[in-house]
């Protein structure tokens, strides 16, 4: 009865139609890999009609041209993370992001362009570049960022093992924004922070404003890993002060497996050198006359590398489109109310699973995670039975039911199902995976 009402009066209820989600399917999955609408898919045969019938000339004669997709691309995102045009940029992948911009901040720390800090400052006020910068994250970070991040300090020389410096969780769930400003009170090395909007785990949502003022007040860069958020969570990057941030595109905009990344630099460092500098970060009015000299962007444009992947790309076109015509605010304001029910009913009706989310609204990004001794194996009984969800170690169970096709009547037919499964056991017959994609 509650889920027909919530639906009755949802105003974005139609948006679920312009979505491609099978109908013998409950999808819960879009944290990970978000569903194709009919807007992605138009966008993406537009440059597949355009690629058969203009060949090279796409570059120019396509409309919009090909040439400045990812600046094109950058300004239709930022207003979803607040920020200006020029400071958005889609290209290459969330980890490669995390390369290049890290590796930019190294550098000007190491060069003494460093933010003015307190303790470590040279004579002049700026970064002492004798100090070798420490990289601030957390425990409960998505691996392929510690990768990069433990990469980029070794190629400069700097043990990963000392200045990567980890935030505890005290939970296994969470992180406390006490414990990052207590980090950066101990260690006055720390010259950036890196930390996730969202964990891809709990589904914590991160206080961005607050940990970019912590960062700034110790005189670190604040960058950040908005691949949780980005599309399901408004951002301010501006009006926070962040330095950097980078996202995938994949997961709540909706713009299809492997799709581009996405990238933030702060107006304010435009102009840097990027650590992987590459052909397409060149200055656009010149790029063609292939100089041997590098002239970067005057924007976040600098940080593209190679030539962007075109066919991963265009369907961001139509999803973000479509975001912006639901409009952020409203999203936010569903997912909310979305899995405010999914808690509650988890809460009144499954005694064995307990929500491993923040209660408070701010902390909680757009899924679930429900958590069961069980979990792998309730995440495969649920599949089998049609409702996609994914399964992340210990025993996490992540349910999203993402704000533009997803109607609280499907969030109670998760509820009966887990309950049905776990009622008769039914997820004893499934075996534990080996390995492989989850
Ligand atoms: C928080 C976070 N960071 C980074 C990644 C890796 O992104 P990519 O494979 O696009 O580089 C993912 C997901 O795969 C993620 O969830
Ligand atoms: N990027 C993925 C992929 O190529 C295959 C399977 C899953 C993914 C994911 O995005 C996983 C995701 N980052 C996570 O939150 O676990």
């Amino acid at each position: 009865m509650l889920a027909a009402r919530l639906d009755e009066s949802d105003p974005l209820a139609s948006f679920a139609d312009r979505y491609r989600v099978p109908d013998d399917v409950l999808y819960m999955d879009g944290n990970s890999l978000g569903p194709a609408s009919d807007a992605a898919l138009a966008s993406l045969d537009r440059v597949v009609d355009e690629w058969r019938d203009l060949l090279i000339a796409g570059w120019t004669d396509a409309d919009p041209p090909w040439f400045g997709v990812g600046e094109r691309l950058g300004d239709a995102l930022a207003p979803l993370v607040g920020a200006s045009p020029s400071e958005v940029v889609v290209g290459n992948s969330i980890t490669v992001n995390v390369h290049t911009l890290v590796g930019t901040f190294l550098d000007e720390l190491l060069a003494g362009n460093g933010p003015e800090r307190e303790g470590v400052a040279a004579a002049d006020g700026s970064w002492d570049p004798a100090v070798e910068p420490a990289v601030l994250v957390n425990e409960l970070d998505f691996p392929s960022d510690h990768y990069a991040l433990r990469a980029q300090l070794r190629q400069r020389g700097i043990d990963p093992d000392e200045k990567l410096r980890v935030v505890p969780s005290r939970d296994g769930r969470t992180i406390d924004p006490r414990d990052v400003e207590a980090a950066l009170a101990a260690h006055d090395d720390v010259g950036i922070v890196f930390m996730p909007t969202a964990l891809y785990r709990s589904g914590q949502l991160f206080d961005v404003e607050r940990i970019a003022a912590a960062a700034h007040e110790a005189g670190a860069y604040a960058g950040f890993d908005a691949a949780h958020s980005a599309g399901a969570v408004p951002h301010e990057f501006d009006a926070a002060g962040v330095d950097f941030a980078v996202w995938c595109t994949y997961k709540y905009l909706n713009a299809g497996p492997g799709s581009i990344g996405a990238l933030f630099v702060a107006e304010r460092h435009h102009g840097l050198d990027p650590a992987l500098a590459g052909w397409w970060g060149h200055e656009k009015a010149t790029q063609f006359e292939m100089n041997m000299t590098f002239t970067a962007a005057d924007s976040a444009g600098a940080w593209q590398i190679g030539t962007p992947p075109l066919l991963s790309a265009a369907p961001l076109e139509g999803s973000v489109e479509l975001l912006r015509e639901a409009g952020i605010d409203r999203l936010r304001a569903k997912s909310l109310a979305l899995t405010d029910f999914l808690i509650a009913l988890v809460d009144d009706r499954l005694p064995a699973v307990s929500v491993g989310t923040p209660r408070e609204h701010a902390a909680r990004g757009g899924h679930v995670a429900l958590e069961h001794p069980d979990g792998e194996r309730l995440s495969a009984a649920l599949n089998d039975r049609g409702v996609i969800v994914d399964f992340r170690p210990p025993n996490v169970v992540r349910v999203c039911p993402a704000a533009p096709y997803t109607a609280f009547a499907d969030v109670l037919e998760v509820v009966d199902e887990i309950e049905a499964i776990l009622d008769a056991d039914a997820h004893e017959a499934y075996a534990t995976s080996e390995g492989g994609v989850t």
